[in-house]
């Protein structure tokens, strides 16, 4: 099974561009002002159709945003998938994946293995979970901080949920987090960028080699990604 990867806080069409030829499977786009890669709703909806037409699902990337928000967003960008990066509630998640019929990606912040315990009421809910760290003191970002956690916590999860590993990957890093976890699918952003939100067309060729390569240097052991 190939293992999907997401790249995340794309904000220029050489980026969108590169992440297709790479043949990724998802682009993230983020909406969150403080973030060095936050986009406005028009440059999403440009960036996410120049995506889609090259056989890239679009992820809008949100944090405890309201309806109003999520309305304009859907509207204009008309994103694949909605990532809930925030502290949405069970039942918040199942009003907006009720709301806009598109599959939800929940996002995890993740210290201890205890952490992971939080995902049981999303099943069901949720189509996918996202395992990021926990963000570093004093950061004003709920993700997208170049932080990793310690991803020997995945062995204890129940089942096989769908989920992608996130969380300070590298191009160093990404065959040893891929061999420990098993991971069906990996999530990156800061670590193929030069400077923050700004990506790095070679780091970004780096990463996903190296993800290829683990993939054949660590053959399945159960992935399974819908
Ligand atoms: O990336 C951001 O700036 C961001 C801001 C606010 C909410 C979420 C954000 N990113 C979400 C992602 O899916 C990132 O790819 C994930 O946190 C991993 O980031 P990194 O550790 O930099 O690879």
């Amino acid at each position: 099974m190939t293992i999907q990867i997401k790249i995340c806080g794309l904000s220029t069409p050489e980026a969108v561009d590169r992440a297709a030829d790479l043949n990724a499977d998802m682009a993230g786009f983020i909406f969150f002002e403080k973030s060095p890669r936050h986009v406005s709703i028009g440059t999403a909806a440009t960036l996410a159709e120049r995506a889609r037409a090259r056989g890239l699902k679009t992820v809008a990337v949100t944090v405890d945003m309201d309806d109003d928000g999520l309305d304009a967003i859907v509207a204009s960008m008309k994103p694949d998938w909605l990532q809930l990066h925030g502290g949405e509630s069970p039942e918040r998640a199942s009003v907006v994946k009720a709301r806009y019929g598109l599959p939800v990606m929940k996002a995890f912040a993740i210290r201890d293995a205890s952490d992971l315990t939080r995902i049981k009421p999303y099943h069901g809910i949720a189509d996918r979970f996202l395992f990021d760290a926990k963000p570093p003191k004093g950061s004003d970002l709920p993700g997208g901080n170049g932080v990793s956690f310690d991803w020997r916590h995945l062995a204890t999860l129940d089942g096989a949920p769908s989920y992608m590993l996130s969380g300070g990957l590298t191009k160093d890093n990404i065959g040893e987090a891929i061999g420990i976890s098993q991971a069906p699918g990996v999530d990156v952003s800061s670590g193929v960028e030069s400077a923050p939100g700004i990506k790095d067309l070679g780091m970004m060729n780096d990463f996903v080699q190296a993800v290829r390569e683990a993939e054949v240097a660590q053959p399945d052991q159960g992935r399974s990604q819908e």
